[in-house]
């Protein structure tokens, strides 16, 4: 069941030096239940990509005229870019959609204790008492595996370690039972063992509370373990999408394969690493035709400087943005 439908969305940012197209034309959907991966170098667009979701991009972002962001919920269909008034807002953010950063100390406020504000949050985005509030807080945090949750209830964020404010943050954006949860970064800061605990921890939660992820990272290892499909992103542009293993077994776009030949062979530890080649060009002066043509070592002469490569299938629900796959062309 359909949960969010992305339709070109193009966003651009008005600065001093010009106009930066952060966001070029991307489509995709989400369902109920599942998880996407969205991957990426520095710089390509997933930060900018997940906060359009919840309209919280800076002041100075443009949408282009086409770009379109409907939200399916039980109640019908919003329209997220024509969210206008605080009323419609807050049925967006911190309610139908919640989000969860690499640096869990960005989302509490110091002076309060981490049981008050959820108790606030759920206060603005339920019906709940504040007493019922305090009970559900209680709960998640019990949920998320915090010991002796209703003592952390009552402490500072800076009294949690690392991997229990990860998993505080995760309570708090959890509580308002959100249909899509965004996590931009959320394990990077963590050790290993921690990692795999709040991975754990969010694969439970998709199953138990049927809700959408956007899991936003670096690390295509990480996406293997926990997402259903990916997408990769490159200079605003999306180049490839589809099922996780189809997208990492066999990487139809050469950047997917220079992102996957980067990672360290651990059955080949002496295998030299291979970056991608090349810097990612500045936003302001994009490449014409495909934007990863500069550093692709496949680059045909004049069609991949020239032309915008169409999407064209590379397998059952694998597309690919590229001039080299020869497959069908499709939408
Ligand atoms: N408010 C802003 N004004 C101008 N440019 C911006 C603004 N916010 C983001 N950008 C630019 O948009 C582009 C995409 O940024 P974004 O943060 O989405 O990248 P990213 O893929 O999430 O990178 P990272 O993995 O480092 O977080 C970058 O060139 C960034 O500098």
């Amino acid at each position: 069941m359909s949960l969010l439908t992305v339709e070109n969305l193009t966003l651009q940012f008005r600065t001093d030096e010009g106009l930066i197209t952060a966001v070029d034309d991307i489509s995709f959907t989400l369902d109920r239940g599942e998880v996407m991966g969205l991957v990426g170098e520095s710089g390509s667009g997933k930060s900018v990509t997940a906060k359009a979701l919840m309209m919280l991009n800076a002041g100075n972002a443009i949408y282009g005229p086409e770009s379109r962001i409907t939200l399916h919920l039980e109640d019908g269909d919003v329209d997220v870019l024509a969210c206008k008034r605080p009323r419609e807002m807050r049925v967006v953010r911190g309610g139908a959609i919640s989000m969860i950063f690499q640096e869990p100390m960005a989302s509490f406020a110091p002076a309060m204790t981490i049981g008050s504000q959820m108790v606030e949050q759920l206060l603005i985005h339920t019906d709940l008492s504040r007493a019922q509030a305090k009970a559900l807080s209680v709960e998640m945090l019990d949920r998320v595996g915090i010991s002796d949750a209703s003592a952390r209830f009552n402490q500072y964020a800076f009294e949690l370690s690392g991997g229990m404010r990860q998993r505080a943050m995760i309570a708090m954006a959890l509580s308002t039972k959100p249909r899509l949860l965004i996590a931009d970064e959320p394990t990077t800061a963590l050790d290993v063992t921690i990692q795999a605990q709040v991975i754990q921890l969010m694969q439970e939660l998709v199953k138990d509370f049927g809700m959408g992820i956007i899991f936003i990272t670096h690390d295509l290892g990480v996406v293997a373990q926990t997402a259903d499909k990916v997408a990769v992103m490159y200079l605003g542009r999306m180049v490839e999408k589809g099922p996780v293993r189809a997208v990492l077994r066999g990487p139809a776009h050469p950047y997917t394969q220079g992102l996957i030949d980067a990672l360290p062979k651990l059955d080949d530890l002496d295998a030299p690493l291979r970056p991608v080649p090349g810097d990612i060009p500045s936003p302001l002066e994009r490449p014409s035709g495909c934007v990863f043509h500069t550093r692709c070592a496949r680059a045909l002469v004049d069609t991949c400087r020239t032309a915008v490569p169409q999407w064209s299938n590379a397998g059952p629900d694998h597309r690919v943005a590229c001039h080299l796959n020869t497959g069908e062309t499709c939408a």
